[in-house]
């Protein structure tokens, strides 16, 4: 398969996607989206990750010049816990709420990646199953004090000191961090872009 695409913008501040992004291979140029995550609709933990991870792509269309030039991969990353949808603390009392509510209990992290290309957005999410162990206040506490829980959803980051909170996860281990990466790559073939194993099949 001939790739079209050398690059592609990445429409995300998420060192994490970067850092995924990058060893997947794909040479990328960063851009901004000012999309409001933050605005909750009656709607289902489904439905708010996919409609925020498309609406960030869209944000950064519109803030193009020239916008079919490179395909535009967003994502967004939310944590569900009966139900709801639990985002990113806004400070760490917020997140020792969230911690004490995941705390001891099964949740899904869903990860929902878009590709914006010529004209048209390709769209997978993932779900993965994780459950916490029952945390003690302290434990909660001082973990709190690492400043980890801010800017990841439900107020935890695996990747880091977090990972030792969870007793065990059942699904993609890159989708929690937040950017699945086997999806990704089956975005980035179908747009036909160019990454470490891009046209191999
Ligand atoms: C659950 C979990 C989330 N996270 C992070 C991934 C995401 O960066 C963040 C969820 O916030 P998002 O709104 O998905 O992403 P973001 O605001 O960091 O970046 P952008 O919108 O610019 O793409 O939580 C971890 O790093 N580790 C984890 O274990």
């Amino acid at each position: 398969m001939s790739t079209h695409y050398s690059k592609i913008y990445l429409a995300s501040g998420s060192p994490r996607r970067k850092e995924l992004l990058t060893q997947l291979g794909v040479d990328y140029i960063q851009i901004a989206n000012d999309f409001d995550e933050t605005r909750l609709l009656d709607e289902s933990p489904l439905d708010y990750v996919e409609r925020v991870a498309l609406g960030k792509a869209q944000s950064a269309l519109k803030s193009l010049d020239n916008p079919n030039q490179l395909p535009i991969l967003s994502a967004d990353t939310t944590v569900a816990h009966q139900g709801e949808p639990l985002g990113k603390p806004n400070d760490l009392e917020h997140a020792a709420e969230l911690l004490l509510r995941l705390s001891g209990d099964r949740h899904t992290v869903m990860s929902s990646v878009v590709l914006a290309v010529s004209g048209g957005f390709l769209q997978k999410t993932v779900k993965t199953d994780v459950v916490f162990a029952a945390l003690k206040q302290k434990t909660i506490e001082a973990y709190c004090q690492t400043q980890e829980p801010l800017g990841k959803a439900g107020g935890y980051a695996i990747q880091g000191i977090g990972g030792s909170l969870i007793e065990t996860i059942s699904g993609s281990y890159t989708n929690v961090v937040g950017l699945p990466v086997y999806e990704t790559r089956q975005l980035l073939e179908q747009a036909k872009v160019q990454f470490a194993l891009s046209g191999l099949g």
